[in-house]
């Protein structure tokens, strides 16, 4: 493992750094410094209930003729954590670990759900998801890294968004989140995809965790940190947490199933059965108190193994389980519980208000993240070695097989024919190709975007501005190299003004497929249903275009749609910019028999208003599907 031994570099020393300023010398501010206010995380009574659908199997089991039911996920909770605690949350699968770790964090959905009880900071500040970003920070179990930015790229960027920080106090701080995390040896290597080798499983996750440390957050919530990885990996994850938790921070993390090793090194454990908190307290004494209700770890085995084993509900929750379940909620609330309340209560801590939480919170002001976005929009396009490579390749063969295919194809009755069918495929090629890439690049993108703007890292507006800037100068390039390859190459009129009108025409109705395709993404939940749609979109657009079928000839029941199908309007352009005021000797002008009605300029506004029409929903979509 490449990123084992990286890991034995990370914090285990404290590594104090001095600087000169005004004539003494002092310790320059670390990230992992302990602020000088402490926090408590409690919770108290907190219950979670959802309107969940009853399966076939369950209906016929439980003899039930309803649909739905109230599923209580998390049941009647309380505990807290303070500063320096690192609490592991474990159960069998869907115990409730990662719905508790969401309704701590204020990362819960409340659609078709209701919550009770409260999470507070310090006894008096409710967590909220306006306060959250100033002292705490959510790591997902999935990696949410931009798979064409170096390991240090992620970092800056992140860096950059969320702290109003010069350009020498970022490099500084990514320089020493980099130390800290251990990731100096893949500091330059692209974290990468399915198709594209970049960082390891290990690497991405220190990466992901160092793009949330940037903010120095006093309270870390992990979900599944160590899922998908080997075994030594996992442990050293476990160890940088448990290592950020002796530096001060407070570190909550739920976790599968921990080998015994990665087990022992856990400070403190919450144990869920079934949505109950079945154990809170020092890891080694649960093995203890399970004893002490009847649950012996057997000699030389895992206590979380059996846990796991042990503690489990079947689908078929049999009265046996049941019984169980109800001793061992009975036993934790008889012997763990009291405990608990009456730490919470001694631990005094400060009282905060809402102000003095969020005191210190910088961000990027509204022209800074648009800076900011528009930049990390250039270098994920220009630095995204498929997007570029397989584009450039792409446009430049069309654009030769249609200068072999379509050379000078004339003015008769054929020529005319063979022009008129090529204005279509190259109105087809500019909606495939620009549709496809961002239908794929914006999914790929998307849960980046989804969580950032989660986590109030920056605004919607200069998201989606900077993200519909960046494509100009790219896709015109495209256009140009195309125009000028095919426009001459098929011998139309050699006029400077027709040329622009062609390579406007091509470029409009490429960003009109773009913000189609971004639309589509943002208003599905997965690539392969966006795929679905754009192919739904484009056919009956294509058809209805015009040329395929003569528009005169559509019912007018039928004959609307052609009016919402962008290639319409390109291909109208492309025909009129080529035959308008023209006659010629054996046959009369094509315009006439293609019940073309609209204008050039008109066309164009036309297509202006798709694009923003398209680009307005797909921000719509996106503001409505988002946590925040
Ligand atoms: N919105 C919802 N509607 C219906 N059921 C839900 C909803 N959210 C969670 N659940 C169910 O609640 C249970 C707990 O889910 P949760 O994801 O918290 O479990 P978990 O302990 O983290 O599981 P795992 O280890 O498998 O990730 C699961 O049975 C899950 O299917």
């Amino acid at each position: 493992m490449s990123n084992s031994q990286d890991l034995e570099n990370t914090p285990q020393n404290e590594n104090n750094v001095y600087v000169h300023e005004g004539g003494e010398i002092k310790r320059k501010e670390s990230l992992f410094d302990k602020r000088s206010r402490s926090l408590k995380l409690s919770w108290h009574n907190l219950s979670y209930t959802v309107k969940a659908k009853y399966t076939k199997e369950e209906r016929a089991r439980l003899g039930v003729q309803e649909k739905y039911y109230d599923k209580e996920i998390v049941k009647n909770a309380s505990g807290y954590c303070e500063q320096g605690d690192a609490l592991f949350i474990m159960g069998s699968s869907g115990a409730g670990k990662t719905t508790l770790l969401n309704i701590l964090s204020d990362q819960i959905s409340l659609k078709n759900a209701a919550l009770s009880g409260q999470v507070l900071i310090n006894d008096s500040i409710r967590v909220t998801s306006d306060n959250f970003g100033s002292y705490a920070a959510y790591i997902t179990q999935e990696d949410y890294l931009y798979e064409s930015f170096t390991c240090e790229k992620c970092i800056e960027f992140a860096a950059r968004l969320r702290l109003n920080l010069t350009r020498e106090e970022t490099s500084e701080r990514v320089d020493e989140i980099i130390e800290k995390m251990g990731l100096q040896k893949c500091r330059k290597t692209m974290v990468g995809s399915e198709a594209i080798k970049g960082l390891s499983g290990g690497e991405k996750r220190r990466t992901s965790m160092a793009v949330e440390l940037v903010t120095n957050p006093e309270i870390l919530f992990l979900d599944e940190p160590t899922s998908g990885l080997d075994s030594f990996t996992a442990q050293k994850i476990v160890s940088l947490l448990i290592d950020f938790a002796n530096r001060g921070k407070t570190v909550i993390a739920t976790i599968h199933q921990p080998n015994s090793e990665v087990f022992q090194k856990f400070p403190k454990l919450l144990l869920l059965m079934d949505g109950h908190t079945i154990y809170q307290g020092n890891t080694m004494e649960s093995v203890e108190h399970f004893k002490s209700i009847g649950h012996q770890v057997p000699e030389f085995s895992n206590p979380s193994d059996y846990y796991l084993k042990e503690f489990y509900i079947s689908f078929e929750r049999t009265e046996e389980e049941q019984k169980k379940m109800n001793a061992l909620v009975d036993g934790y609330n008889r012997d763990i519980l009291p405990k608990i309340e009456s730490a919470m209560e001694s631990r005094n801590y400060d009282q905060v208000t809402e102000k003095e939480l969020q005191k210190g919170m910088t961000k990027a002001s509204f022209l800074l993240q648009f800076w900011i976005l528009l930049c990390r929009s250039a270098y994920n396009v220009f630095f995204h070695p498929m997007i570029i490579k397989f584009k450039t390749i792409g446009i430049l063969t069309i654009a030769l097989v249609c200068m072999a295919v379509l050379w000078d194809p004339g003015e008769d009755r054929e020529g005319i024919r063979g022009t008129i069918g090529s204005f279509l495929f190259i109105t087809a090629t500019f909606t495939f190709a620009p549709i496809a890439t961002t239908t794929r690049s914006f999914s790929a993108e998307k849960p980046v975007f989804m969580k950032e703007y989660g986590n109030k890292t920056y605004g919607l507006i200069p998201y989606a501005i900077s993200n519909s800037l960046v494509e100009i100068p790219f896709e015109s390039t495209y256009a140009l190299i195309f125009a000028i390859i095919v426009y001459f190459s098929m011998g139309l009129e050699a006029e400077v003004g027709k040329f622009f009108i062609f390579l406007f025409a091509i470029t409009l109705n490429s960003f009109c497929a773009m913000s189609m395709g971004l639309f589509l993404s943002a208003a599905v939940p997965n690539e392969e249903s966006a795929i679905a749609l754009t192919n739904l979109f484009v056919a009956p657009a294509l058809l209805l275009c015009g040329v395929p079928v003569n528009l005169g000839t559509l019912d007018p029941w039928v004959g609307w749609l052609t009016y919402i199908s962008p290639l319409r309007y390109t291909v109208e352009i492309l025909i009129r910019n080529e035959y308008e005021g023209r006659s010629f000797s054996e046959i009369e002008n094509p315009i006439s028999s293609l019940d073309y009605n609209l204008n050039i300029p008109f066309n164009f506004a036309i297509l202006g208003v798709m694009i923003l029409t398209f680009r307005g929903l797909a921000v719509l979509f996106l503001r409505i599907t988002s946590k925040r």
